[in-house]
């Protein structure tokens, strides 16, 4: 019998569930080195956020097939590494999305009326009902930051209690807006106007501190923040500054930048803020939901079936994924650089297939682009299964074209991306040995290994650029690993493109972009 063990409280009805194919161990209370020794044993493993899934563990894990996280967000697993060691990787998009909007609105009714606070006053033998005067949230403003599965959710409930919403997503479109009743609006319009501003987007580079002392600064001193979305979004040290010089009108955290949160300037504001131990999937439904979820999954997966929400391997039959895996990683990595490149909103993504691979079934490789394509703004959430889903939510149109010549590859895609107002292009292949190749960017020809970290540019072909990129580079410490230059027409536009050791620090972006003959530059993250 397969061995999966079960490393942090999962519901019994997952564990009931896995227990007809597999012996199920339950050992929630592992310290990361019994976890590390224990590990080779097993086929699976299931966890929620408290395990540390790291490169070492998974390299530790020489028979896991599949790591199941009970829950959304698989932060605390290392992907990329369970990837190469083809292990499937499984969540639970939606089992807790109701629990997690149900906490938000919660803590915005409790933000309202100081139900904690009125609570605590009366145990300590109060009678105290002027002090704990409420507001109400009818005909209030509540911005939405994220509108998508819990945004969308909230947004509903909230307006039948007679709110107004104002939604900031990037990556929505006016379409799917309209049918949720919202008004789209900029982030800066949403800071000023909201009464409430609730927060439902994933952590990325671009959204770490999205509120900080200077936004905080835009918003009304009657403003009421909410955050069950991910630690780190919200400056926390900013927001106790500004709770305490009555700035904004109130907060209530869910999720921390370190977790369990044991030290803090939260801890010293008195009055308007409520802290909630990670909460949103709490729920006893939610639990059972992410619990039978998950382990149908690693069921399935260890009876030799596909799992239906793999966040890195799609469903395939082994035997045509086995061959298939290079291109859906190729084509995985084009939708991503050319997601970046695009920005915000596109309106259509062109998926063209060349040389050998015209004669290949394209749904899995046009999947795997709009993942990638996708994964900037959805992060784990988007997976194979979803992706085409996400896609049409999105009004994202798919154009797929087939093109059987054999250029200078053997196969080879193009993607373009049509965003708002212009198009971008990538094209790729798999040289001989199956290594990527980003063979062109807007039709400029290059011959690149996409890297995790690289910046772009686009600009005058002309003496001295190269030496004043590297010079802004070196001058913030930036290590560069390699680079190359792709033009059309000698001393025209041409593009150049970096893999760097480590992201971009602040303020590198603003000043490349403002240099002579650079027409504008990018920092990509694959
Ligand atoms: N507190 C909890 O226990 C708990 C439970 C479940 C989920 N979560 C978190 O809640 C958040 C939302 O989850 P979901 O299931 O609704 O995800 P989702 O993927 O359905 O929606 C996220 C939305 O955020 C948008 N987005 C991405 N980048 C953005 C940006 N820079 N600005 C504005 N919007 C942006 C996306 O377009 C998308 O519509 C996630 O961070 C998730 O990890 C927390
Ligand atoms: O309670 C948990 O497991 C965390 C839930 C949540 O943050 C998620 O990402 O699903």
């Amino acid at each position: 019998m397969p061995k999966v063990l079960v490393s942090d409280p999962i519901d019994q009805a997952g564990i009931d569930l896995l227990g007809q194919v597999a012996q199920v161990d339950e050992r929630p209370k592992l310290s990361p080195e019994e976890l590390l020794r224990i590990i080779p044993e097993y086929d699976a493993l299931m966890i929620r956020s408290g395990t540390q899934v790291t490169q070492e563990v998974i390299e530790a894990g020489t028979n896991l097939k599949i790591i199941g996280r009970a829950g959304v967000g698989v932060d605390n697993v290392d992907v990329p590494t369970a990837t190469r060691k083809g292990i499937v990787v499984v969540n639970s998009p939606e089992g807790n999305t109701i629990a997690a909007a149900e906490h938000a609105i919660a803590l915005m009714m409790s933000l309202s009326r100081h139900v904690p606070q009125a609570n605590q006053s009366l145990k300590a033998g109060h009678w105290d009902r002027k002090k704990f005067t409420g507001v109400e949230v009818y005909k209030k403003n509540l911005g939405i930051v994220g509108l998508g599965k819990i945004g969308s959710h909230v947004a509903n409930v909230a307006q039948a209690m007679g709110m107004k919403i104002l939604a900031y997503d990037p990556f929505l479109s006016q379409e799917r807006a309209d049918q949720l009743g919202c008004r789209l609006v900029d982030l800066d319009l949403l800071f000023s106007e909201s009464d409430y501003i609730t927060l439902h987007l994933p952590k990325t580079p671009e959204t770490t501190n999205l509120i900080n002392a200077e936004t905080l600064a835009r918003m009304k001193p009657t403003a009421r923040i909410i955050n069950c979305a991910r630690g780190g979004i919200v400056d926390e040290s900013a927001l106790a500054e500004a709770l305490k010089a009555g700035k904004i009108a109130g907060a209530a955290l869910d999720v921390f930048a370190n977790e369990p949160l044991k030290e803090s300037d939260l801890f010293e504001v008195e009055e308007n803020l409520i802290l909630t131990p990670h909460l949103g999937a709490s729920t006893e439904e939610a639990q059972v939901n992410v619990a039978i979820d998950v382990a149908e999954q690693i069921r399935d997966v260890l009876l030799g079936l596909p799992a239906r929400s793999a966040v890195n391997i799609p469903g395939l039959k082994p035997e045509v994924l086995e061959k298939l895996k290079p291109y859906l990683m190729l084509a995985e990595t084009l939708g991503n650089l050319v997601g970046q490149l695009a920005g915000g909103r596109i309106e259509s993504l062109d998926v063209r297939l060349q040389g050998e691979l015209a004669k290949t079934d394209s749904k899995p490789i046009v999947i795997a682009a709009l993942k990638g394509l996708l994964t900037p703004a959805l992060r784990e959430r988007v997976n194979f299964v979803n992706a085409a889903i996400e896609a049409k939510e999105r009004g994202i149109r798919i154009i797929e074209t087939k093109d059987s010549d054999v250029r200078d590859y053997a196969g080879s895609i193009r993607l373009v991306a049509k965003g708002a107002s212009e198009s971008r292009s990538v094209n790729g292949a798999l040289l001989a040995d199956k290594e990527m190749r980003i063979t062109s960017i807007d039709d400029f020809p290059i011959s690149v290994i996409p890297t995790q970290h690289m910046l772009l540019t686009l600009h005058r072909d002309m003496p001295g650029i190269i030496g004043q990129i590297g010079s802004t580079l070196g001058k913030f410490n930036v290590n560069i690993a390699s680079m190359q230059v792709g033009r059309k027409l000698v001393r025209g536009d041409a593009v150049m493109v970096l893999s760097i050791d480590d992201p971009l620090p602040e303020g590198v972006i603003d000043e490349i972009t403002q240099a002579p003959g650079i027409r504008d530059a990018y920092m990509v993250s694959l």
